[in-house]
């Protein structure tokens, strides 16, 4: 089943086109990265691709109500902050408003959801902490099992590593591998390549606003890709542990 599907999808933002003609379609059990440099769109496409953003061309999200979209799909977007002094669990139970009514109280099933988020996040030393008084990587692991919490088909993380210690990031990538292999699927934008090299199945190169590269990501960071994209040389090699890619240095 298609989680979510862009034709031709193209967004202006003043007078620059910053996206241009994207067509990606993602499935279940895909946990697709989206990578590329600074400015390349990938907040944008994301924001596009839920709708959040007007846009030319068609995204099997932004067609949807509020509503549906909620059950459809999670979005962690970039900004890390939590200015509520509310606990984390409470931030955490958040991530069910989806399925609930207007005033519904939660059910035995919001809370396994979220007690599974707060295990999968290791938070649960944090639990009845106010969430204001987290470290930045600590609030951001806090978003990160918001949005498992929702348990949506599919889920959007505009960088949700970024700041995490290696234990975490490799815990928010299992995260993600896990729920792809419950059957759901993951878009997420980042910018360690070693990181998406290794733990996503499938990656799309974003530069300029096009896809210049979509395949598996020892398919997709060659070394003329790295270099024309990214201005970078690298190492990689596909080992027992799968496939393991090093920026190096440069190109001159
Ligand atoms: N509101 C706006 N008005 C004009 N230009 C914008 C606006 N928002 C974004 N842009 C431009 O669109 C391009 C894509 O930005 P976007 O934030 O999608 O990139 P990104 O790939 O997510 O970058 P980063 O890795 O730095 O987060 C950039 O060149 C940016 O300057």
């Amino acid at each position: 089943m298609m989680l979510l599907s862009l034709h031709n999808l193209s967004v202006k933002r003043g007078r620059k086109r910053v996206i241009s003609e994207v067509d990606l379609t993602l499935g279940q059990g895909e946990v697709v990265g989206l990578v590329g440099p600074n400015g390349a769109g990938k907040t944008t496409l994301m924001r596009a691709a839920l709708g959040l953003i007007p846009a030319d061309g068609q995204s099997s999200l932004a067609a949807l109500s509020a509503r549906a979209r909620g059950k459809a799909v999670a979005w962690m977007p970039q900004s890390r902050e939590i200015a509520w002094s509310v606990t984390v669990e409470t931030v955490i139970r958040l991530g069910r408003t989806p399925h609930l009514r207007a005033g519904q109280k939660q059910r035995p099933e919001d809370q396994a959801a979220v007690d599974r988020a707060i295990e999968q996040m290791g938070l649960d030393r944090f639990r009845d902490r106010p969430a204001t008084q987290l470290s930045g990587g600590e609030q951001a692991r806090v978003l990160i099992a918001r949005s498992l919490a929702q348990e949506a088909p599919l889920l959007i993380a505009d960088e949700p590593t970024a700041g995490l210690d290696p234990a975490h990031q490799i815990a928010a990538m299992r995260s993600f591998t896990q729920a792809a292999a419950q059957g759901r699927g993951v878009l997420v934008s980042l910018h360690d390549l070693g990181l998406a090299a290794r733990h996503c199945t499938r990656l799309i190169v974003l530069h300029n606003g096009k896809i210049a590269a979509d395949g598996l990501p020892q398919d997709t960071l060659t070394p003329s890709i790295v270099k024309t994209v990214f201005g970078i040389t690298a190492f990689s090699q596909i080992t027992d542990k799968g496939f393991v890619f090093q920026a190096l240095d440069l190109t001159s």
